[in-house]
């Protein structure tokens, strides 16, 4: 008997794209570089060197693109906006970048496809940086809220859903603490200074667009999210989860839908950055207004072991599941434990998927397709279990492949691909894979057997 899952009749299907991943054209009509521009062009930072110079060259090719969507029969896309097209130099608005976003959304309004718009999506303009720092800079937060303020006037009547952030996990603790993504600093204090003034100017932003009364228009941020199990039954090991989960989740959690920092974390990072003289009165309240939804990126899960000599007092083993080429566990069932927790423990908010997907190595065949079945398993097995957790009275409204295209995948340039269309990127042809075929008749009958 084949079990049919079913999803509500207005359930969003989408796929996701951002800007540096896919644009190219990275001097065309005003852009200046960013961050990614500068970090990927540095030797060592990005596998064989590759940039986001080409990519998918969407900028040029962005028509081809949404018809795709449409042949998908996606009903949103959810795309990000490249900060330095629309404000290359500080206060300098350049009108020649926003208008590719609007003929971006013209094209998808055609098509009767929601555009779904990431405000930031770590492309930070070099300016910005080279201004002490830029996210450790507390005046980021004035950057960002008038570049957010210049979407707002220009596309808030024609884009209905707004991303402040995607993932300040990674445009923080990965980018200023870690090290692996741009600007590449590997200072802990900077980390969470970074994370902080990336959440204010969310909060901010929010409090502009509410302003702004956009009618129809909704708001919220995009996390990736990473839940945590213990190696074993040890209390130690509960207590490394304990840290790992504050870590990865509840130190952006915490503030956006408590108003605090997690206590415990607190206590554990001050040990490491001394004072949190970079939290201000009024910060957290700021960063606390309210959302309209949650995006959340889910990927995976982690095990963690405790491990006295860790940060963390914790470290990842790995897990019993089959790996993806990121080498990251797939595990669909603590995708719905993570849906049960944000209910439980966050927000009973309108919930987005806004990033879930996989790469494998994806080849052309000798009948000139891509057979990614794996691709097709993992999607399913991850529908399904969203499909459980709205079964069971979720608020869970939507649903993003990541993603649309192959494209470069930051430190890991092109070698890794997560489409669903597959890009050939000497002639920039576009292949539907099988898993895009397959979505189509997901979205079409709005059930997964
Ligand atoms: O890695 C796949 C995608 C990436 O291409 C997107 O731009 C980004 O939003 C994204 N976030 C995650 C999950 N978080 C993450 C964890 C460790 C390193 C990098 C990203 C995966 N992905």
């Amino acid at each position: 008997m084949i079990e049919l899952v079913k999803f509500p009749k207005d359930f969003t299907w989408g796929v996701a794209t951002s800007s540096y991943q896919i644009e190219g054209a990275v001097n065309e009509d005003g852009r200046t570089p960013s961050i990614w521009d500068t970090f990927s062009k540095t030797e060592g930072k990005t596998y064989q060197g590759h940039t986001g110079d080409v990519a998918c060259d969407h900028y040029h090719r962005y028509k081809e693109d949404v018809q795709i969507m449409k042949e998908i029969g996606v009903k949103a896309y959810r795309f990000s906006i490249a900060w330095p097209r629309i404000f290359p130099e500080e206060g300098k608005y350049n009108p020649k970048g926003m208008d590719f976003y609007k003929r971006l959304v013209d094209e998808l309004l055609k098509r009767e496809i929601i555009p779904v718009a990431t405000i930031y999506h770590w492309d930070l303009p070099q300016w910005a940086y080279e201004k002490n720092g830029g996210w450790l800079n507390r005046e980021s937060v004035k950057w960002y809220v008038e570049y957010a303020s210049k979407l707002f006037e220009e596309l808030g009547d024609v884009i209905p859903l707004w991303i402040t952030h995607n993932e300040p996990w990674c445009s923080s603790i990965l980018s200023y603490g870690i090290g692996e993504h741009a600007p590449g600093h590997k200072d802990w204090r900077e980390a969470l200074i970074a994370a902080h003034h990336i959440l204010l100017s969310h909060g901010e932003a929010v409090k502009v667009f509410r302003d702004m009364n956009l009618k129809g228009a909704q708001i919220g941020i995009t996390l990736n999210l990473t839940p945590a199990y213990p190696a074993s039954e040890k209390e130690e090991d509960k207590l490394a989860v304990q840290y790992a989960d504050g870590f990865a989740n509840r130190w952006f959690l915490d503030p956006i839908f408590k108003g605090n920092y997690p206590e415990d974390m607190m206590e554990l990072y001050s040990k490491i950055i001394g004072e949190f003289d970079f939290i201000r009165e009024g910060d957290l309240e700021t960063i606390s207004v309210p959302i309209d939804f949650l995006g959340v990126n889910y990927y995976t899960r982690s095990i963690v072991k405790y491990n006295e000599d860790s940060m963390l007092k914790a470290e990842n083993v790995p897990g019993p599941g089959k790996k993806t080429e990121m080498g990251w566990e797939i595990s669909p069932e603590s995708l719905y434990d993570l849906l049960k927790r944000l209910d439980r423990e966050y927000t009973k908010l309108p919930m987005y998927i806004t990033e879930n997907g996989v790469a494998f190595k994806d080849e052309v065949t000798e009948d000139g397709r891509v057979h990614d079945y794996e691709r097709i398993e993992y999607i399913k097995e991850h529908l399904k279990a969203i499909a459980r957790f709205i079964e069971e009275g979720g608020n869970l409204k939507g649903y993003f492949v990541w993603s649309l295209l192959d494209n470069f995948e930051w430190a890991h340039g092109y070698s890794k691909r997560f489409g669903i269309v597959y890009v050939d990127y000497e002639t920039q042809k576009r292949i539907l894979k099988d898993s895009a075929f397959w979505y189509k008749g997901v979205i079409e009958k709005g059930v997964i057997e």
